[in-house]
This record gives C-alpha cells, structure tokens and sequence, in this order.
C-alpha cells in the first residue's frame, strides 16, 4: 500500500523545488499559446465513440511548455517539453490531451514524484539541489530510471514543431457497443523528429523555441499525426514508467494541424487548466494512480495562480 500523498502536499514540494511565480502555473511554468484543428480518422472512429473522431474538423487550443517550475528554465534545459491540447467539440464539449515528449514518465506513484520534487529542492546554504540527496533519491526509486535515461541519451527538440510527444498513460478507447480497446498515443511530427547538436545545446539561445515556432507556422501550419497502439492482455495499463513492446498494432488516428502560435501572455491557453481527466465520451482513463493524480493536482496549481490574478 503506497503512502497517501495529497495534491497540495505535491503542489508545495514542486513550489519548494522551483518557487512559485505568481499567477502562474506551478509545474510547465514556462510556455506559448498555439491554435489549430484536428481531424479524426475512420480508424479510430471504429474503435472509439468520442466526436473527436467524427472526422469533420475540430478547434484546437494549445501550449507548449518546458517542465518544471522555472519560468526562465533555458530551452536546451534535458528536461521536458510538453504539448496540451484542449479540443473544442460540438455542443460546449471539451476534451484534455497533454502529453510529454518523451515516452514514459518519470514515476510510477504520485509518492515517487514528491520525492523527486523534495530532493531537488534547493540547499539553502548554495541555492543549488545537494546532489547527494538526489542520487538518494535514484537509488531509492527505481521507477523514476527510465525517464531519466531518456533524458540522458535524447537531447532536447530543435522546435517543439520537430517534437514528438507522448500520452504515456494507458487510456480506454470505448465504441458504439461499449466495446473497450486498451491504447496509447503518440504525436509524429510530419516536419520529422530534430534535436539540438552538441554545438547547439552550448550556443542556442534560452528563448529559441517560442519563436522557432512563431516562425514555423508563419510560414505554413505543423502537422503531426496521432499514432495509436493497441495493447494486449497483460500489457501495463497503470505504469506510465513502463513502455509497451514496439511491435503493438499501430494505426493513424488522426491529424493535428497547428496554424498560430504567440507568447502566452494574453494568449487563449493562458487561464486554461488541461486538466488530462477533461474528456468526453467515447475516451476514458484507466485507473493508472499518475494519471488519476494529475486531476487533483492541476486543480490545486490553478486555483493558486488564478487565486493571484
Ligand atoms: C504525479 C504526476 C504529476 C504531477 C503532480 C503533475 C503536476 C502538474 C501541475 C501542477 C501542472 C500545472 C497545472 C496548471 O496550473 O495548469 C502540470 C502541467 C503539465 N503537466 Fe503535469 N504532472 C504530473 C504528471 C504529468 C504527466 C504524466 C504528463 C504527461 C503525460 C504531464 C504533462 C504536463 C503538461 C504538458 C503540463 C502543462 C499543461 C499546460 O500547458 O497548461 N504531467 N503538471
């Protein structure tokens, strides 16, 4: 039996690892706003209800983030980059996917992640993590190795437009005949996946990616394809640390085109809280503890930064 973690508890160790800057997000602090469509495939649409895959055209507002608490965190920062979707559907519905761009996370329990947060909290004697405390905590939490591992051997995005990102938890796609499929989705950029290079990663600006992007859709709208696994019994449902073997069925579920992007100051996604839990019918969670986590957190950050304004 896991330790009972609460959000607020979790919310205050990430304001203790990076600070809290007013009126803002907690976690993701630093991003941009960014707008579009998404269209749905027939595909998809025999496995799921959800009128995200009608297959007419569906509004989009998005961001795109660095992860952490730091509002001015460099964006060669071997860290992550996050991409949430809020889908406007008909009727007033709406539906959440915030995704990272890598292909676990890095706990496998809310408890791991507090931890991570308290041993990265600064030293108060050099204002920097102690690192001993925080190779204390790998040692001690094997479920945050893979992400981390990521990290190391994938440097981070060139563009978030060059960027994949993934869903990483395991969600239920439910059809006409309540008929469940066990999922996980993942974004392909059609511009390619690009990395910094050694030389980049010392020389690109702290700011490149906000207007690598405002450029890049200046110049004609981002694609990326919405590429879904179907898992197999005894595939994890309810370990975001955990991949699925390569070889799962694949199919296109759809396509996200990205047409604007501007600072978030003032921006559409700004006072949005992509809640991962908004969905509508047809998508459902499965019972990974992160991923039912994550609702109860986002809340508590949001109310603190709207509580501000
Ligand atoms: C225990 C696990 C996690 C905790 C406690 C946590 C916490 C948070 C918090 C507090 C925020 C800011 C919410 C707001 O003020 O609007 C946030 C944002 C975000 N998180 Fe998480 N998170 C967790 C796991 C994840 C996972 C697994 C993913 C990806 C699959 C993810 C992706 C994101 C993204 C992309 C944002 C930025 C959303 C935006 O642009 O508004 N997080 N997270």
């Amino acid at each position: 039996q896991p330790p009972e973690v609460t959000a607020s508890e979790v919310v205050e160790a990430i304001e203790g690892a990076f600070g809290a800057t007013h009126g803002q997000r907690r976690n993701h602090t630093k991003g941009m706003c960014a707008g579009g469509e998404f269209v749905g495939t027939a595909e998809a649409a025999r496995h799921s209800r959800s009128p995200l895959f009608s297959g007419r055209p569906i509004p989009v507002v998005a961001r795109f983030s660095l992860a952490g608490g730091n509002p001015k965190a460099p964006d060669t920062a071997r860290s992550g980059r996050g991409m949430a979707l809020e889908f406007r559907l008909p009727q007033g519905q709406l539906h959440h996917i915030t995704m990272l761009n890598t292909p676990v996370f890095g706990a496998a329990s809310p408890a791991t992640f507090r931890d991570m947060m308290l041993a990265l909290r600064p030293d108060p004697a050099t204002g920097r993590p102690d690192p001993g405390r925080i190779e204390a905590f790998k040692a001690s939490h094997p479920d945050h190795r893979a992400q981390a591992e990521y990290f190391a051997h994938n440097a981070p995005p060139a563009s978030y437009a060059s960027s994949a990102f993934w869903g990483i938890h395991t969600f239920k796609f439910v059809d006409g005949k309540d008929g469940v499929t066990l999922v996980r989705w993942k974004f392909v950029p059609q511009d390619g996946e690009t990395r910094l290079t050694e030389d980049e990663l010392k020389t690109a600006a702290p700011d490149f990616l906000e207007r690598a992007l405002i450029e890049r859709t200046a110049r004609g709208p981002v694609r990326w394809d919405m590429m879904v696994s179907i898992g197999q019994p005894g595939d994890v449902q309810d370990d975001p640390t955990v991949q699925w073997p390569a070889e799962r069925k694949q199919f296109k579920a759809g396509t996200l085109t990205i047409a604007t992007a501007s600072p978030q100051k003032g921006g559409e996604c700004e006072p949005i809280n992509f809640d991962p839990l908004v969905m509508a019918d047809g998508i459902a969670p499965t019972d990974d503890p992160v991923l039912r986590f994550r609702s109860p957190a986002y809340a508590v950050s949001f109310a603190k930064r709207l509580g501000e304004r």
